[in-house]
């Protein structure tokens, strides 16, 4: 079994982000490219600049509202979202909130067969298991790939997002806890089924994301 990786890439120029990229994917399966960090007219360039790297990348395009940084309308923010599908990324990643209540969006993105992740974040606690259980199947009605983010405030917080493992049937599940007492969940998510944990090159974008190398030590243990 090998144990996937995906790098966030959160930077403000095209330039960085091309540069970081190809760095990312040197040591990592995937990278995730947020497009949010960027100038709304950096956009469209970048994703030229980047094409032929997409097929490895999730992209996203996260609003101030979930804890990202895109400030445009949520109508230019939906335009960018169907520009990017055009690209036909490995995924691209599309808040449940999001998607639950824009039909047309739904249509849309099944024209371009985009690949979609279905995420949902809480930043600030982990709600109660039953609501968690909820929630991960509500959203996969939208998408097999689904994502769930907790934030911990104890170990038993990340355990209980970690229990959507044994719930989850038939979708391909991304759940894990931010911040110190999440930190294990990164890792364990993977051995309970996650197709990959985010990781940074360096600096940690989230709470308590470990680097690519820190996780490829601690996967590589078992081999030795
Ligand atoms: O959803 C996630 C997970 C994340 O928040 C993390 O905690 O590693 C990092 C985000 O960039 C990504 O979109």
């Amino acid at each position: 079994m090998k144990y996937k990786t995906c790098v966030s890439i959160a930077e403000n120029s095209s330039n960085k982000i091309k540069n970081n990229l190809k760095q990312a994917l040197k040591k990592s399966d995937y990278a995730e490219v947020r497009f949010d960090f960027l100038k709304t007219d950096d956009i469209p360039q970048t994703l030229e600049n980047i094409k032929d790297d997409l097929k490895k990348v999730v992209c996203t395009l996260r609003p101030k509202s979930e804890g990202g940084k895109f400030e445009g309308s949520e109508k230019e923010r939906v335009a960018i979202l169907k520009l990017i599908s055009e690209y036909n990324p490995f995924l691209l990643d599309v808040e449940f909130n999001t998607i639950k209540k824009n039909k047309e969006l739904v249509k849309y993105l099944k024209s371009t067969k985009t690949r979609l992740l279905i995420s949902w974040h809480d930043f600030k606690k982990t709600p109660k298991f039953s609501e968690l259980k909820n929630k991960m199947n509500q959203m996969g009605k939208f998408s097999n790939n689904v994502k769930i983010v907790t934030t911990a405030k104890s170990v038993k917080d990340s355990t209980i997002t970690l229990q959507l493992y044994g719930q989850n049937k038939k979708n391909s599940l991304i759940a894990f806890a931010m911040g110190d007492n999440g930190r294990l969940s990164r890792i364990l998510c993977l051995y309970l089924g996650s197709p990959y944990t985010y990781v940074s090159l360096g600096k940690p974008i989230a709470p308590g994301q470990f680097s690519v190398n820190e996780v490829k030590k601690i996967i590589n243990l078992k081999m030795n």
